[in-house]
């Protein structure tokens, strides 16, 4: 029997449990089955008690006080001994039946998405044919807000694509706190930052911002290069870059989420439930109701 799952992640702050608190509110009111796992071992605040909490094995204050690692160290060491232990999952996991939509709320490190190689491990033992077996997609928020900076903008994005390409599950790019955004930018204006390409280069906010202001925008030049550091060319050739290979391997889509807002969250709940073939394991089942039904009515 499949089981189904969304591991929710993306940078410090993005929205992630706010995003995990609506879905399971939302999948309550439609009467389906939510299952909380919470894999941020700093975590502190929940909406939704979690149905099964790292924090009940370890937590990186624990690492802190025990091993004197700051709170980054602490995290990945917090997770390396996650997959060392990994019956603390399997035993609450394995259990459950295909009605629940199991949400995996990950911290907000970056680390784990782009160089320190324990989510693929994890992903692959939560995705193991034969095992837990978990039909399991990606959703990597990323706050709208940043667009109006486009390195940031654009870094976020590439570590979108990092975590695509490591953890080759099904991903949705999601573009969270609209409700920040919307009234600031008009809709045809926003459109422009669903697909991320090197246009949105030309006219950077924040570029116009730094050149007035005449802050030195350019981290990466010799300092002694005045003009570079004046023009911040070497800081856009950068962006450049990146928005170039970006958009060269058009990898990356975003969705919209307002979490104040019931479509939106099913919408992109219903991107979820398409990715990860959720309808057709319910299908049957449904029709088999219908008919038993029909045959009570014979
Ligand atoms: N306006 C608005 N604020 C939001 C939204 N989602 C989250 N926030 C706020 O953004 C802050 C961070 O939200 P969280 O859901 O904790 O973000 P997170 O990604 O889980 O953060 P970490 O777990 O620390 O990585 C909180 O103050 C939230 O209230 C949203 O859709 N709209
Ligand atoms: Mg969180």
């Amino acid at each position: 029997m499949s089981k189904y799952g969304v591991m929710v992640m993306g940078p410090a702050g993005a929205g992630k449990s706010t995003f995990c608190a609506s879905l399971i509110t939302h999948l309550q009111l439609n009467r389906r089955s939510a299952f909380y796992v919470n894999l941020d071992p700093a975590a502190e605040h929940f909406e939704h008690q979690p149905d099964l909490d790292i924090k009940d094995l370890i937590t990186v204050e624990d690492v802190m006080d025990e091993m004197g690692m700051g709170p980054n160290g602490g995290l990945i060491y917090c997770f390396e001994f996650l997959m060392e232990n990994l019956d603390f999952l399997t035993e609450k996991l394995d259990s459950l039946t295909e009605e629940y939509l199991i949400i995996f709320d990950m911290p907000g490190q970056i680390e784990l998405y782009t160089h320190v190689p324990i989510l693929p491990r994890l992903v692959k033992f939560l995705t193991q044919p034969g095992a837990l077996d978990i039909r399991l997609c990606a959703a990597y928020l990323l706050e709208a807000t940043f667009v109006v900076d486009r390195a940031k903008y654009f870094a976020g994005t590439l570590s979108a694509m990092s975590a695509m390409i490591m953890l080759e599950v099904p991903h949705l790019n999601i573009l969270s706190k609209m409700d920040l955004v919307k009234d600031q930018m008009r809709k045809k204006d926003f459109k422009r930052f669903i697909t991320p390409d090197t246009t949105l280069l030309e006219d950077d906010p924040a570029d116009i911002l730094r050149k007035k202001a005449g802050i030195q925008v350019d981290v990466h030049s010799d300092p002694k290069d005045k003009d570079a550091l004046m023009s911040g060319s070497t800081f856009k050739r950068l962006n450049t870059a990146v928005a170039s290979l970006i958009e060269s391997f058009s990898m990356v889509n975003y969705l919209k989420l307002d979490c104040t807002d019931e479509d939106s969250v099913q919408a992109i709940l219903s991107y979820i439930d398409d990715l990860i073939q959720y309808h057709e394991a319910q299908e049957p089942r449904e029709l088999q109701d219908e008919e038993f039904e029909e045959e009570g009515e014979m």
